[in-house]
């Protein structure tokens, strides 16, 4: 039989790709076609002796055919995410716009927070307990801190495995994925587990895709997946320091939305679309997805800072974007101003707001730093989360793409400064911001996703099987 599916498969390679079985059977110094044929060879074997969905026989054209019809049928991609606070769904989003772009239908890619429709508490509450605990900064340090020892954190996951096993692999099954991209800390060890149980390690691809900076938790690193793509080398040091291969590390950039990379903006048409002043500097004012961080008080003090009392007219406006805080965009917008301001909620064309300003004063996010700097935008620091984000402070400060300070006031003298007698200084920032921006990454990181899969042969075809008894083999 397995001489049966060599010729076979054989067959079907040369119809795909015109290779001849002299070309498979050469071995060493192979090139990739010769490589990747040789993974299908390999895999129409396996499959034949595992899955129902390719045993044919030698004459059956028809099954041929079929063959041929699912070697290139869509892939399914899965992406774990989880709403805690906009950087995670950020990047996950323009992951998946980067594969429509680069590679059209090949992939369906979805994305899901598997643990809030599948499984109980915790796992299905994280937004809320991320969020209650960022506000309780002390609580979210602790809980940061004491969960970073590996053997911490894998007993807590472990647990958490057992008792969920059987929804998580519901949640998987549900989207038959070929490839699941993780851009979570805390999506790395349930489902490998659940894969090792399935048994589906070797055939679903498992890709981390960090979005911290520089400080990260330690779950984001699995010495489980296929790759792990790093924002930066610090991260990646730290990748390697906690048992990652060289082999599975990557370093191309925080993967940011292609309409932050691909278009063509000009500030003066975006004013106008926007509706803010033509003339004036213009600052942009935010606090991450969720609106958190010293915003009210900046604002205030900004309003003084970009008003001239002098000659009674404004040398700058402001626009500030309060995310998921609704509470916040409400009392903004109760505040009579001196100079134009914008109050948003929640943004879904962040690029047009970044492009029609001239600076930034924003957290530590990791998104929204990335984001900044591919639009050329100088950043005023004004706080950051305890843990993941401590690292982004020095990342921006000692590239000279930005300041930190907690002050409102010294932030608003700052921007008063920028927008009147230090436009040079302004103009610099601006070129170092520039000089660190990445916008290719997350292309650069589909492409690699790519690449892996098609060394996976358009022969993988994944047959996911309900098992009944994972919580038993935790
Ligand atoms: C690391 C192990 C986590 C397992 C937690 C199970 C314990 C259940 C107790 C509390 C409710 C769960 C709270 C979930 C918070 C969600 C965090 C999140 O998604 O962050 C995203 C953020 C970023 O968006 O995640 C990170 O940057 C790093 C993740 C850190 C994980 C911290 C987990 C805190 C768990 C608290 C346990 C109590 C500690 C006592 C120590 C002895
Ligand atoms: O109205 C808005 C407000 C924000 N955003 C987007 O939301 C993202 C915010 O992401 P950040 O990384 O800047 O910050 P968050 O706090 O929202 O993100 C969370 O996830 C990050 C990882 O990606 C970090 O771990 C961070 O500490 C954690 O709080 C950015 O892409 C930003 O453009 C919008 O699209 N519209």
């Amino acid at each position: 039989m397995a001489t049966t599916v060599m010729s076979l498969a054989e067959k079907v390679l040369e119809r795909l790709y015109g290779t001849s079985k002299s070309a498979v059977s050469v071995a060493g110094g192979e090139t990739t076609t010769q490589r990747h044929t040789h993974h299908h060879i390999h895999r129409s074997k396996s499959y034949d002796e595992n899955d129902d969905d390719l045993c044919y026989s030698d004459e059956d054209e028809s099954a041929m055919e079929l063959v041929e019809i699912g070697a290139q049928r869509t892939k399914n991609v899965l992406i774990l995410m989880s709403d805690t606070g906009g950087g995670h769904r950020a990047s996950a989003e323009a992951i998946r716009d980067a594969f429509k772009i680069e590679f059209g239908d090949k992939y369906r890619v979805i994305v899901k927070d598997v643990w809030k429709e599948y499984t109980g508490w915790p796992l299905n509450d994280m937004e809320r307990s991320y969020k209650f605990m960022v506000k309780h900064v002390q609580l979210w340090k602790v809980a940061f801190h004491t969960t970073s020892p590996k053997w911490i954190h894998s007993c807590y996951l472990a647990a958490i495995a057992a008792y969920y096993a059987k929804e998580v692999e519901a949640g998987l099954m549900e989207y038959k994925p070929e490839i699941i991209i993780s851009v979570h800390p805390l999506m790395q060890h349930i489902p490998l587990w659940v894969l090792k149980w399935q048994e589906l390690q070797k055939r679903v691809l498992f890709v981390t895709v960090i979005t911290d900076l520089n400080t990260c938790h330690p779950t984001w690193f699995h010495p489980g997946v296929n790759r792990c793509y790093c924002p930066s080398q610090e991260v990646a040091k730290r990748a390697l320091f906690d048992g990652l291969d060289e082999s599975q590390v990557r370093v191309f950039g925080l993967p940011v939305r292609p309409s932050f990379a691909r278009a063509v903006l000009v500030k003066d048409d975006l004013r106008k679309e926007l509706e803010m002043d033509q003339d004036l500097r213009a600052v942009l004012l935010m606090g991450g997805g969720e609106g958190m961080g010293p915003v009210k008080e900046t604002a205030k003090a900004l309003a003084e800072s970009l008003y001239d009392k002098e000659n009674k007219k404004p040398i700058g406006q402001m626009v500030v974007i309060c995310g998921r805080n609704k509470k916040l965009a409400s009392s903004l917008e109760a505040i009579e101003w001196n100079i134009p301001v914008k109050v948003r909620g929640f943004e879904t064309q962040m690029e047009k707001w970044m492009g029609a300003c001239d600076c930034i004063i924003t957290k530590a996010g990791p998104g929204t730093i990335a984001e900044s700097l591919i639009r050329s935008l100088p950043i005023i620091l004004n706080d950051y989360i305890p843990g993941q984000e401590k690292g982004n402070v020095p990342y921006v400060v000692e590239n000279g793409a930005g300041v930190f300070t907690r002050s409102p006031k010294e932030t608003a003298r700052i921007v008063g400064e920028w927008f009147s007698t230090k436009t040079d200084e302004l103009e610099q920032t601006s070129n170092n911001a520039r000089k660190l921006a990445q916008p290719e990454a997350v292309f650069d990181i589909v492409k690699d996703v790519n690449e892996l899969s098609e060394q996976r042969g358009p022969l993988a075809n994944v047959s996911y099987t309900l098992t009944s008894s994972f919580a038993s083999l935790v």
